[in-house]
């Protein structure tokens, strides 16, 4: 039996990496039987059938797990942000950055087509960028695209480490890659009239090689799912909120409707940008009316 590590997933099949080689594995039916799907990502026990083929016995504890993308064990995410084309969405973000939260997953935020803007819609995105930065997350916004300063700061920040890049469809993740790692050659999509109906260029989640680190590239998607936590518990996914509410004149504030919220406070001073509060609530109340059966 040796141990490795689920580098790709497709069609049934999990190529595992092991002592420098890959294996091609399957999930024994007892997996299937027991609703367990290894992921990308996974580290698990195998055992060799013959040559480069074996089965996979067992999946060790998992660190974390996401659902989109599907992946485990995962130190940091990419979130590729367009700053247009599509259009920069803080909503977008601010449920990404979430999820990631809700997922013990620190973010590293990285603008794309930034070239793209005109100086004027340059120098508000900054400034929101600026924002994101306060809070505090790794942002990077590149004066150019793909200058050597900005893939000289994200590449410091993944090395040595399991990393996930995510981002609407056309975001530019694999080209982003691409200038990472030029030697992935990964293919890129035009972006067409069709990007609302989602035109996805990556089909497949899979570990690469980028540097000492491990990126996944993933399938982009649209939209989230709705977020499997209670309403009461959405503010401490905010971190200038958590940070903000010890000064919050109740305990358990939810900075809504009470009175002596620093968090709302805040807002009106300009140390919390608009913008998260505004996403916030909106989540917030989402949350709060979804229907009672929903799971949780
Ligand atoms: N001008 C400009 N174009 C970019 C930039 N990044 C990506 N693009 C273009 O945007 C389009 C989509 O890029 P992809 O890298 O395929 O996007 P993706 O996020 O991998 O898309 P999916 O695989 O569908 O999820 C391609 O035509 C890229 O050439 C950028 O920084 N500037
Ligand atoms: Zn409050």
């Amino acid at each position: 039996m040796i141990k490795g590590k689920i580098f790709q997933s497709l069609s049934g099949f999990y190529d595992v990496h092991a002592d420098g080689k890959v294996y091609r594995t399957r999930a024994r039916g007892n997996f299937r039987k027991r609703k367990i799907t290894p992921l990308v990502g996974d580290d698990v026990e195998f055992q060799i059938e013959d040559g480069d083929k074996g089965y996979i016995l067992r999946m060790l504890p998992r660190k974390n797990s996401l659902v989109r993308p599907p992946i485990a064990n995962i130190d940091q995410a990419i979130v590729a942000t367009a700053a247009t084309q599509p259009e920069f969405s803080s909503n977008l973000l601010d449920r990404q950055l979430i999820a990631l939260e809700i997922s013990h997953i620190k973010p590293i935020i990285y603008f794309t087509k930034t070239d793209l803007l005109s100086t004027a819609q340059r120098d508000q995105l900054q400034t929101v960028a600026m924002g994101y930065q306060a809070i505090p997350y790794d942002v990077i916004f590149p004066e150019q695209a793909f200058d050597d300063s900005s893939l000289d700061e994200l590449q410091t920040l993944l090395a040595g480490k399991e990393n996930v890049i995510m981002g609407q469809t056309g975001a530019g993740k694999s080209t982003l890659l691409n200038h990472l790692a030029p030697e992935l050659n990964l293919k890129t999509g035009e972006i067409s009239a069709a990007l609302n109906r989602g035109k996805h260029t990556t089909r497949k989640v899979a570990l690469l090689q980028v540097g000492t680190g491990l990126i996944a590239d993933t399938p982009g998607f649209s939209s989230y799912d709705t977020l499997d936590i209670d309403y009461r518990d959405l503010a401490n996914y905010f971190p200038e909120f958590k940070r903000a509410s010890v000064k919050c004149r109740f305990r358990g504030c939810v900075h809504v409707n009470e009175p002596d919220c620093e968090v709302k406070r805040e807002v009106s001073d300009g140390i919390i940008m608009e913008s998260r509060y505004t996403n916030y609530l909106q989540l917030y109340t989402d949350i709060k009316n979804r229907k009672p059966n929903y799971k949780k």
